[in-house]
């Protein structure tokens, strides 16, 4: 079975909200306002360790030992008070100290000086059978790659295949990019605090992480909410309002035209793929736009799916000149990248919403500027879709930047285009130009396959044409998407994920 993650919220009464995410910053400043509003660190600090030793003993009854692997700093901290939890509730607990114990200070010192359990440097560890790992090594503070000795270390305690409780991130992974630095313990389990980094969500880290509890330590909800930025976790509660609701009285142009631009004879199972989707996510009216030679070969493919001959830019302004024609899809398939660039600008001239897809992406390398300027408006008319390969072509620069994670960029790729920008992978990340952002974390593996982009750029279409607004119509497509894929199963063809459109749209909206 592939690797689910589950998010548990576990609180002295009330569920926590899940979908809060908070880079390490924003949640060193979450701690200091608490701290500053008169609540003590250092009790932030008991709790965050007390939970940790609850669901050590909780979720690894049948350990022999807990290993407890503290660093230099409060993550250390959390370690020293979870082995004194553990060793005063009568578990066998050991610790392990990776830097000197001199270096400790502040509330880790007090955590340590409390704990009154022997700690021995880390190169004395013997692995037994039957350990448990404690990881309190490096949490949100962890700001640079690992020293090599301790990459070496956490790399054998892997290979050993003992099981791995990390506290706050699993040492090595970055929590702000999800980045590993040098080495990283995969952990079974993960326990944090307050609300979920993006460290949690994006790849490799999520791979890292097992599943991740979030503990309600005792920083008032008020203080998170008021850090709650611009960058959330994906999931319906973000978008749900803004779904169409299915109206007897709709006329099906007012559930919005969407029209798909075909590739050439040989290349339209693509543009199919994306306008049934299209049609799947409940768009009244859906057209495949072809040049002339591929007509022949479509016809005998569209039942529902309409169809129209668009040869060049003069057949296209004739088409733009009917105001129901809105919402497009370009790039599926669509091979000529002279034609995608003239095609794209006109609909952007023309005022009308386009998704931008495949090789209408690539066919904008080095000509970004254009785009943007075509699309230029108050609020986004283009989303684009890129997976890693066409984000590096189109945005070179942005994707060199090493220091910055998945989200940095493609909220930077946003700004840049004024326009939504969907980060394909296991971990989409979709953006706006206002900084707002999402992670998707919901696509199983079996998602990656031929044609399951173009049915997205279709669904995201889909919704656009009902007046769902872009950002959100683009994170209820990579959601429902995600949805649609676990409900079809593996192994999966585009053709099963679309018939399960159907079915994800209907669990949502009956939620
Ligand atoms: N009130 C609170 O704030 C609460 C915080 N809580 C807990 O605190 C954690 C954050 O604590 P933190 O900020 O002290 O960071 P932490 O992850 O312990 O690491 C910093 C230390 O590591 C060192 N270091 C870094 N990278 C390194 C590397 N590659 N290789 C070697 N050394 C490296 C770094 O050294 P420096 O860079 O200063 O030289 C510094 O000494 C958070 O994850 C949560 O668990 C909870 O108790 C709840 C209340
Ligand atoms: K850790």
């Amino acid at each position: 079975m592939p690797k689910t993650q589950e998010f548990v919220v576990q609180t002295a009464g009330e569920i926590w909200t899940t979908d809060v995410v908070l880079a390490p910053k924003a949640m060193a400043e979450v701690d200091a306002a608490a701290i500053a509003s008169g609540i003590p660190g250092y009790d932030l600090m008991e709790r965050a360790g007390q939970a940790v030793a609850a669901t050590a003993l909780r979720s690894f009854p049948e350990a022999n030992r807990y290993i407890v692997l503290c660093g230099p700093g409060n993550n250390g901290g959390d370690g020293y008070v979870a082995a004194r939890e553990l060793a005063a509730c009568g578990a066998s607990a050991e610790l392990y100290h990776v830097e000197e114990l001199d270096r400790l200070s502040g509330d880790a010192r007090t955590a340590f000086e409390r704990c009154h359990l022997p700690a021995n440097p880390l190169p004395t560890y013997q692995m037994q059978p039957g350990d448990v790992i404690i990881d309190a090594i490096f949490g949100a503070g962890l700001s640079r790659d690992l020293p090599p000795e301790l990459a070496e270390r956490i790399n054998a305690i892997t290979a050993a295949g003992l099981p791995v409780l990390a506290v706050d991130l699993p040492s090595g992974i970055d929590g702000a990019t999800g980045e590993m630095r040098g080495a990283a313990f995969t952990a079974s389990k993960t326990v944090t605090f307050m609300a979920q980094k993006p460290g949690h969500l994006l790849l490799p880290g999520r791979d890292h992480c097992g599943s991740v509890e979030i503990v309600d330590i005792g920083i008032p909800r008020r203080m998170v909410e008021a850090a709650r930025g611009a960058l959330k976790r994906n999931h319906p509660g973000l978008w749900q309002a803004d779904l169409p609701r299915a109206n007897l009285a709709d006329h099906k142009y007012r559930r919005g035209h969407v029209s798909v631009f075909s590739g050439p004879f040989n290349g339209t199972g693509a543009c199919r793929l994306s306008a049934a989707a299209a049609a799947r996510s409940g768009a009244g009216i859906v057209a495949v736009a072809a040049r002339r030679s591929a007509v022949a070969a479509l016809v005998p493919h569209l039942t529902s799916i309409m169809l129209h001959s668009v040869d060049n830019e003069l057949d296209l302004a004739h088409y733009l000149d009917d105001p129901r024609h809105q919402t497009f899809v370009l790039g599926p398939g669509f091979g000529d990248f002279a034609q995608a660039r003239s095609f794209a600008l006109a609909i952007g001239h023309a005022q009308r919403t386009l998704v931008l897809d495949a090789d209408g992406i690539t066919a904008f390398k080095g000509k970004v500027d254009e785009l943007r300027d075509a699309f230029a408006d108050v609020t986004p008319r283009l989303v684009l879709t890129p997976h890693e390969g066409e984000f590096h072509r189109l945005f070179p620069e942005i994707a060199a930047e090493n220091a910055k994670g998945k989200v940095e960029k493609t909220r930077d790729a946003a700004g840049l285009l004024g326009a939504i920008v969907v980060y394909k992978g296991a971990d989409t990340v979709i953006a706006a130009p206002d900084g707002s952002a999402a992670i998707n974390d919901n696509a199983p593996p079996w998602l990656a396959t031929a044609g399951s982009g173009d049915v997205l750029a279709g669904m995201i279409a889909g919704l656009i044409a009902q007046r769902v607004p872009p950002f959100a119509a683009s994170c209820a497509a990579v959601y429902l998407h995600g949805e649609a894929a676990k409900l079809a199963g593996s192994p999966m063809t585009a053709e099963d994920l679309l018939e399960a459109i159907t079915a994800a749209m209907a669990s949502i909206t009956q939620d």
